[in-house]
């Protein structure tokens, strides 16, 4: 399919030290599409968007980038980072340059930009996350929250076409995630393929178009919300709750106080079935 921008076909990853991450995944992400993968603590979502931008290779099946063969161990495609950014779980392991301004500016300048392109993404990726105020400061002195709005920064000043986001709220507070789902919007709106992972059902439901649901190693559930968010055993089994906007509209339908029988996907919906 020509809208399909990365697939996993049967990916086992086995660690150096024998754990066995990944086993058997089958994904198919389809180009500018919001996609969600939940699941609880070391079932392999971490392992996967590490397979997703090439620093993993499958120990065994094949990652094609759009239809062409990126996981060949004899030809494996190097530049990879350059089409897949990541902005990992923890910022402490992809911050690394002395202070802010030259942590985001380093990834352009990889790419061999002009100092006025360089300056120019740069400045546009601190205003996004809300970092200018602090480009000159020592990266190790920056609060959590700091940290990961610049390596988030880190990401937008590369221009990627896919983004991947492992744990993107973590250490963000209540105004910085709301600010962070706005700059999602609009990577969306701008075309970009958006992948997350997420422990947080409520955020995930209203914003996926697609979610995959994994456990142990495997994909346990896909589908978008509807298909998703109703099958509660299997979600149960990953350790997930229900989104409490689906728990609220299931009390009005038990209890005859609304008539919609489209889930709603919002607070604002929710109330709008009053
Ligand atoms: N470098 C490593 N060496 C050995 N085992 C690892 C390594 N990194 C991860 N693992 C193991 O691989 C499995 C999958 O881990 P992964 O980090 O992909 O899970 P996750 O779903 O992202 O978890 P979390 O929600 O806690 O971030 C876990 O059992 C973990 O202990």
């Amino acid at each position: 399919m020509d809208n399909i921008i990365i697939e996993f076909k049967n990916v086992h990853y086995q660690y150096p030290d024998g754990t066995k991450a990944l086993k058997g995944i089958n994904i198919k992400i389809p180009k500018g599409k919001k996609i969600v993968f939940l699941g609880p603590n070391g079932c392999g979502k971490s392992t996967t968007f590490l397979q997703m931008n090439g620093v993993l290779r499958p120990t065994e099946g094949d990652i094609y980038y759009k239809g062409q063969l990126v996981s060949n161990k004899k030809k494996p495609k190097k530049d990879l980072w350059k089409e897949v950014g990541f902005v990992f779980q923890d910022p402490e392991i992809q911050l690394f340059s002395a202070n802010v301004y030259e942590e985001i500016s380093f990834g352009p300048k990889n790419l061999g930009l002009s100092h006025e392109e360089i300056r120019e993404r740069v400045e546009e990726a601190m205003k996004d996350t809300n970092v200018t105020d602090l480009q000159q400061k020592p990266v190790h002195y920056l609060s959590g929250g700091e940290k990961k709005r610049v390596s988030i920064a880190d990401i937008l000043a590369m221009d990627t076409e896919v983004i991947l986001f492992d744990e993107p709220t973590t250490s963000l507070d209540p105004k910085h995630i709301e600010a962070l789902m706005k700059i999602l919007e609009e990577l969306h709106e701008g075309g970009k393929t958006l992948i997350i992972s997420t422990h947080d059902v409520n955020l995930a439901y209203g914003w996926g178009d697609y979610f995959y649901i994994m456990k142990e190693g495997a994909v346990l559930l896909e589908g978008d919300h509807q298909e998703v968010f109703k099958q509660k055993e299997l979600l149960q089994k990953a350790h997930l709750e229900i989104p409490w906007i689906l728990e609220i509209y299931q009390y009005l339908l038990d209890n005859n106080k609304t008539k919609v029988l489209q889930p709603p996907r919002n607070k604002e919906e929710l109330l709008s079935y009053l």
